[in-house]
């Protein structure tokens, strides 16, 4: 009889540190096998073969694969569908128990009910835990057992329920000669899944206190690179939330604010998911008459709008896979409002280029843009990019790097008015907002 094993299995958890499931798993009494699965299903999808969430994944998994080695263990890895891996390992181990940490996104939760059903059929239990937020699901609710759809009293409630429990981390170390003790087949590498590393750095893991203690006085302007950086981490689990709110709660109410708006639209996807399906949170905006033309959204995603501020972010992000918050609001807002363009392309196109790229983050950020989120900008309001850049960007310094040829003949004239496109905006969607009071 082969040897009783547990699994834990990572997916965005992508560390051995304060992680639910692997404590858990750790905790179970059997051997612990870490798995790692290159998920086809996701990576067939993309178009581009230098993708470097790709490079990052497989940076990172290469690193826990040696942490592991250094415990005597390693890191069972596949390059395949979930489904028929799970056939494959049911076939090969004895397994126990497996591991996982709560996702929220659609295919996710479809592909865990699958595999949860398959192991159910051989009676091995699937335990999973929450890990990538603080609270989730129904754990912040209105006095009336509600959830919430607006930003404010979420977080005030969410300040008033956490306590040391929720923050404190899981002690996986304490239970690392858990581990199975043997040896894999390694890591596949990037080529023979048919992907390219660019080799450029990605964000660092730590952040200085400074940048912190900063954060609420320098995070708006997009040229002193004074926010975090945090973001992929947090999408891939490279670090632990409880760890990242710790220190916000400790030097800067500000920052914490942020990673509440994490959780806060991590509850919106669970609680409505209706913006799964490419819905709009409300659904008269679901209305709007888009104008949606195909050479104006050509030129917003190169860059070239003629306006300088939504350029210099849309080169930004082309460039580093990154860009600032507030430039995403910029670039956002006008291609729903001045371009009256459809947002589900903007989300569809942020969701190709963004490192950080998150579902529930993405549309919250582009619904909020857009007016038809849960807690929106209201439609009537119009950036004026010159007037955002004349107060985030006052010396220029952000334009000059990523447009650098700004005063030359060669950049484009405004694609649109200002005052002519914020008209327009604001009667198409009046016009659509409106039906629903007939
Ligand atoms: C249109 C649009 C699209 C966006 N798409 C994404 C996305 O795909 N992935 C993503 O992580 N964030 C997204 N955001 C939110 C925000 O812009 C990024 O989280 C932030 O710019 C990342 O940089 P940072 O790590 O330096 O952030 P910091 O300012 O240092 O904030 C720390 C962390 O707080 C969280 N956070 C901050 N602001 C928000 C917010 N508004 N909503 C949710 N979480 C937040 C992030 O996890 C971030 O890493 C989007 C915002 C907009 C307006």
């Amino acid at each position: 009889m082969k040897e009783k094993i547990t699994i834990c299995w990572l997916r965005r958890d992508l560390r051995l540190q304060d992680q639910a499931a692997l404590y858990h798993a750790l905790r179970s009494g059997h051997p612990v096998v870490v798995l790692f699965i290159f998920d086809r299903e996701i990576l067939d999808d993309l178009d581009d073969r230098r993708d470097r969430r790709v490079e990052f994944i497989h940076q990172t998994v290469t690193q826990l694969q040696t942490a592991l080695q250094q415990h005597g263990s390693d890191l069972l890895v596949y390059y395949d569908r979930p489904l028929p891996v799970w056939k494959q390992l049911l076939q090969q181990y004895n397994i126990a128990q497996v591991h996982i940490n709560h996702d929220y996104e659609q295919y996710a939760i479809d592909r865990d009910a699958a595999v949860r059903t398959l192991l159910e059929s051989q009676d091995i239990p699937l335990y999973s835990y929450k890990d990538q937020c603080i609270f989730d699901r129904d754990e912040v609710l209105s006095k009336a057992g509600k959830p919430y759809s607006v930003f404010t009293p979420y977080s005030k409630a969410w300040k008033a329920k956490v306590n040391d429990f929720y923050l404190r981390s899981y002690p996986t170390e304490k239970y690392f000669k858990q581990f199975y003790q043997g040896s894999f087949s390694g890591v596949p590498t990037l080529e023979s899944m048919n992907f390219e590393a660019l080799g450029k750095p990605f964000p660092a893991q730590e952040i200085p206190v400074a940048t912190i203690e900063t954060y609420a006085e320098k995070r708006d302007y997009p040229a002193l690179e004074a926010t975090s950086r945090m973001s992929i981490h947090l999408r891939f689990g490279t670090v632990s939330i409880r760890e990242l709110a710790r220190k916000a709660q400790e030097l800067s109410p500000t920052y914490l604010n942020e990673l509440i708006w994490r959780d806060f639209y991590f509850q919106v996807l669970y609680h409505f998911p209706h913006i799964n399906t490419g819905h709009a949170f409300r659904k008269e905006y679901d209305r709007i008459q888009w104008r949606n033309n195909e050479a104006e959204f050509e030129a917003w995603c190169q860059g070239r709008t003629g306006y300088p501020l939504v350029d210099a972010g849309m080169r930004q992000m082309n460039e580093t896979g990154f860009m600032h918050n507030r430039i995403r609001m910029v670039t956002a807002s006008f291609l729903a409002k001045h371009l009256l363009i459809d947002w589900r392309w903007g989300e569809a196109y942020f969701a190709k280029k963004l490192l950080d790229y998150d579902f529930s983050a993405n549309n919250g950020g582009w619904q909020w843009a857009a007016g038809s989120g849960c807690d929106a900008s209201p439609y009537f309001r119009v950036f004026n990019p010159a007037l955002q850049a004349k107060k985030f960007d006052p010396k220029g310094q952000y334009v000059k790097k990523w447009v650098p040829e700004i005063d030359q003949v060669d950049y484009p004239d405004p694609i649109v008015e200002h005052e002519t496109a914020r008209e327009r905006a604001i009667q198409t969607y009046r016009r659509a907002v409106k039906k629903d009071s007939n």
